[in-house]
C-alpha cells in the first residue's frame, strides 16, 4: 500500500507490536493503526480480531492497557487496533470529548463540517481491511471484531451492518442504543443531522429491530460502570435480540466499572470466544 510506514516495531510475547501511518483515502488525511503479530504470524497467515477503542482513545490504549497480546500469542491471532477518528490540524474537532477527533463513531458523517473527513465506517470496514489483508501475515476473510464503549458500539454496529465481513462479534460496555442516550444524540446529531429516521441504520438496537442478520453476539457489562445507567442502555439491545429470538450472550459482571482495569479482566475470554469462531 502506498504510503504505509512503519514507526515501531516492539518484541512482545514472542511476536511483534507494530504501529504504521498510512495516507487514508477513506478519511483524508494520515491515520495511524497497530497490529500485534503472534509468534504464529512467522510460521504462516494467522485469522485477525479488530478492536475499536472509546472515547478519547488513540490505538495506543488498548495495546498499552488491556494485556491482550499474551492471549493472542497463545491463541494465535493477530490484533488490529485503529484509531478512533480522523486527525490532524487539517481535520475538525470539537471542544468536548465525545464529539470530533478521538469521537469518530465509526459511522459515515453526512453533515457538514465533519462529511470531508469523519468515515470510520468505511475506512475500518473497508479500506483497513485491505490494507491488513494485501500487506501483513492474516488469513483473508477471516475476522472478528470486539471493542470498548463507543468501540462496542462500532462493533456491533459494523458487524451487524456488514453480513458476513466478521464471523463473530464481542464488546465490553457497548453504547448500545445510541439513540436513546447523551453521547449518541450528541454525535448522530452532529455527523448525521437532526433526521433521526438516517440514525437507526448506526444503532445496534435499532439494527436487530430493523431486521440485521445476527451472528455470534458476547457483550460483557460491569454492574459499577459509571455510564451503564445513563448511556449504554443493554436492556434496549436484549429486549431487541429476544424479540426476533436471536442469541445474545449479555453477561452483567458484579462491581467491575467502565476501565481497562475491566476490559483486561476479561479480554482473554473475549479472545477464546472469538478465536473458537476463527478455525479454519
Ligand atoms: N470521563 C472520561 C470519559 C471517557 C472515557 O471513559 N473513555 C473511555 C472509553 S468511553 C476510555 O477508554 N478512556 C481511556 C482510557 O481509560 O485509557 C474522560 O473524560 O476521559
Amino acid at each position: 500500500m502506498l504510503n504505509l510506514e512503519r514507526v515501531e516495531r516492539i518484541r512482545e510475547h514472542g511476536g511483534w507490536l507494530e504501529r504504521y501511518t498510512h495516507a487514508s483515502v477513506s478519511c483524508r488525511c494520515t491515520m495511524t493503526f497497530s497490529i500485534y503479530l503472534p509468534p504464529q504470524a512467522e510460521h504462516g497467515p494467522v485469522p485477525a480480531v479488530y478492536w475499536l477503542s472509546g472515547l478519547t482513545c488513540s490505538d495506543d490504549n488498548f495495546r498499552v492497557k488491556a494485556g491482550a497480546q499474551r492471549y493472542a500469542a497463545e491463541l494465535g491471532l493477530a490484533l488490529v487496533i485503529p484509531d478512533t477518528s480522523p486527525r490532524g490540524a487539517e481535520v475538525p474537532d470539537d471542544p468536548g470529548y465525545d464529539l470530533g477527533q478521538a469521537a469518530g463513531f465509526y459511522v459515515e458523517a453526512t453533515q457538514a463540517p465533519w462529511s470531508t473527513h469523519y468515515h470510520m465506517h468505511d475506512y475500518v470496514s473497508r479500506e483497513l481491511i485491505e490494507l491488513i489483508e494485501a500487506n501483513f501475515p492474516v488469513v483473508a476473510g477471516v475476522r472478528a471484531i470486539s471493542g470498548h464503549s463507543m468501540g462496542g458500539h462500532g462493533a456491533l454496529v459494523l458487524a451487524l451492518r456488514n453480513p458476513g465481513l466478521y464471523r463473530a462479534a464481542s464488546a465490553f460496555a457497548p453504547i448500545c442504543h445510541p439513540l436513546a442516550c447523551p453521547w449518541g444524540v450528541k454525535a448522530f446529531s452532529a455527523y448525521l443531522g437532526e433526521d433521526r429516521s438516517s440514525w437507526r441504520a448506526w444503532d445496534a438496537t435499532c439494527l436487530i429491530e430493523d431486521g440485521a442478520t445476527p451472528l455470534p453476539l458476547l457483550i460483557d457489562q460491569g454492574s459499577g460502570d459509571e455510564f451503564l445507567a445513563e448511556q449504554l442502555h443493554p436492556e434496549a439491545l436484549q429486549a431487541a435480540c429476544a424479540a426476533r429470538s436471536i442469541p445474545l450472550e449479555l453477561r452483567m459482571q458484579p462491581d467491575y466499572d467502565h476501565s481497562y482495569h475491566f476490559i483486561g479482566s476479561f479480554i482473554g475470554e473475549h479472545l477464546d470466544w472469538l478465536a473458537g469462531y476463527l478455525q479454519r
